[in-house]
């Protein structure tokens, strides 16, 4: 039996239902509002002022990375610095190519067409998409059999924008059309500080430097979850405080968040207690794994491993995911001998398998 409670989503990547909102509210609009990414957000001032200075659209961008770092609203920043209308699509949304040739053929010149979870986009689709990413051009087939005709449809220059949790799903085809690939990493502390510091100053939180380090820490490296662990926070400082955040407040409510000290959430050691556990500590296939904590195994491979692997605890081998020493030792159980010690794999090992 696993521990993790499906209903306890405070430390979740994913968006809640209901988060919408407030996360419309906290979104950065401009590239300088932005936080962190310093590389993403260099190398996409270059393209976007280069298109600018040119009078063309730029390249097509495709942004990749986990959960909650910002794809989406690097997306709409992308749309807002180019003064551009910026339409909005996701890859499962895209079922038939006829509903993409809708979209293609009613986009104005210059406009930004988005399209979130672009590695589910379906195939036929998916190759429509090609020759308008190319010539900006679209062939409608026309009738059924033998008889049918294609007619080739122009379409405004656009830029295209992708994001992908799974950069390593797309087809070669796909990813060689974009001409910039930003790939997000996860935030570091004081990155997460600033997070929590401006999304206090939105929602006019009263915080002090120790409450904001104290969420950054326990944040995954992820902005969703700082903001939303802030909210969190705030609510505790208002039922059982004077409403001011402190560390000393911030560290007592994120107990009660059952959120650990260094972030990991149930699912998280659910996964890691599995692994230990019921599996020697590995080497054990991810289906398998999620199948121990009752899980999808693309949640436990999108949403727990990426941070997990960040954090040196389980490392990701052509034979299955195996726990390392850190992982033993969090759980405060004996290391074994021969337990490889965790590299800070980081995010690059995030499409691997
Ligand atoms: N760099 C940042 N600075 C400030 N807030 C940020 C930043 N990045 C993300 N956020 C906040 O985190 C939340 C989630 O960001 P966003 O929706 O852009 O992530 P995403 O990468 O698209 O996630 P998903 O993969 O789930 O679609 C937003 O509410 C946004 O306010
Ligand atoms: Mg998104």
């Amino acid at each position: 039996m696993t521990e993790f409670d499906a209903d306890d989503e405070t430390l979740s990547a994913l968006p809640q239902t209901g988060e919408r909102e407030v996360e419309t509210t906290l979104r950065p609009r401009k590239l300088d509002e932005f936080v962190g990414q310093p590389r993403v957000r260099e190398q996409l001032e270059l393209v976007l002022e280069s298109a600018r200075r040119r009078g063309v659209p730029p390249d097509h961008v495709l942004l990749s990375g986990p959960p909650g770092l910002g794809k989406t609203s690097m997306a709409m920043i992308v749309a807002a610095e180019l003064n551009a209308a910026i339409r909005i699509t996701s890859g499962p949304a895209l079922e038939r190519a006829g509903d993409l040739a809708a979209m293609l053929s009613n986009l104005a010149p210059g406009d930004v067409l988005f399209i979130d979870e672009i590695h589910r986009i379906a195939r036929p689709a998916e190759e429509m998409l090609y020759l308008a990413m190319e010539d900006f051009r679209v062939d409608v087939v026309v009738g059924k059999g033998p008889g049918a005709t294609s007619i080739p449809l122009e379409i405004a220059p656009f830029t295209l924008v992708g994001a992908t949790t799974r950069s390593g799903s797309l087809t070669g085809p796909l990813r060689d059309r974009f001409g910039f690939t930003g790939q997000m990493e996860f935030y570091s502390d004081s990155e997460l500080e600033l997070v929590a510091r401006r999304a206090a100053t939105i929602l006019d939180i009263d915080i002090d430097r120790d409450g904001c380090a104290e969420i950054a820490r326990r944040s995954r490296g992820t902005p969703r979850i700082a903001n939303r662990l802030l909210r969190r926070v705030r609510d505790y400082a208002e039922v059982r405080a004077d409403g001011k955040v402190t560390r000393k407040i911030a560290r007592a409510a994120l107990e009660v968040y059952d959120v650990d000290e260094l972030g990991l959430d149930r699912l998280d050691r659910a996964v890691l207690t599995a692994l230990v556990r019921s599996f020697g500590g590995g080497p054990v296939g991810v289906s398998t794994l999620a199948v121990a904590v009752g899980e999808e195994p693309t949640t436990v491979e999108e949403v727990c491993e990426p941070y997990l692997v960040r954090a040196g605890m389980l490392a990701r081998t052509p034979r299955g995911r195996v726990a390392t020493a850190a992982a033993w030792e969090h759980l405060g159980l004996p290391v074994p001998a021969g337990a490889t010690r965790g590299d800070q794999g980081g995010p690059t090992l995030f499409d691997q398998d």
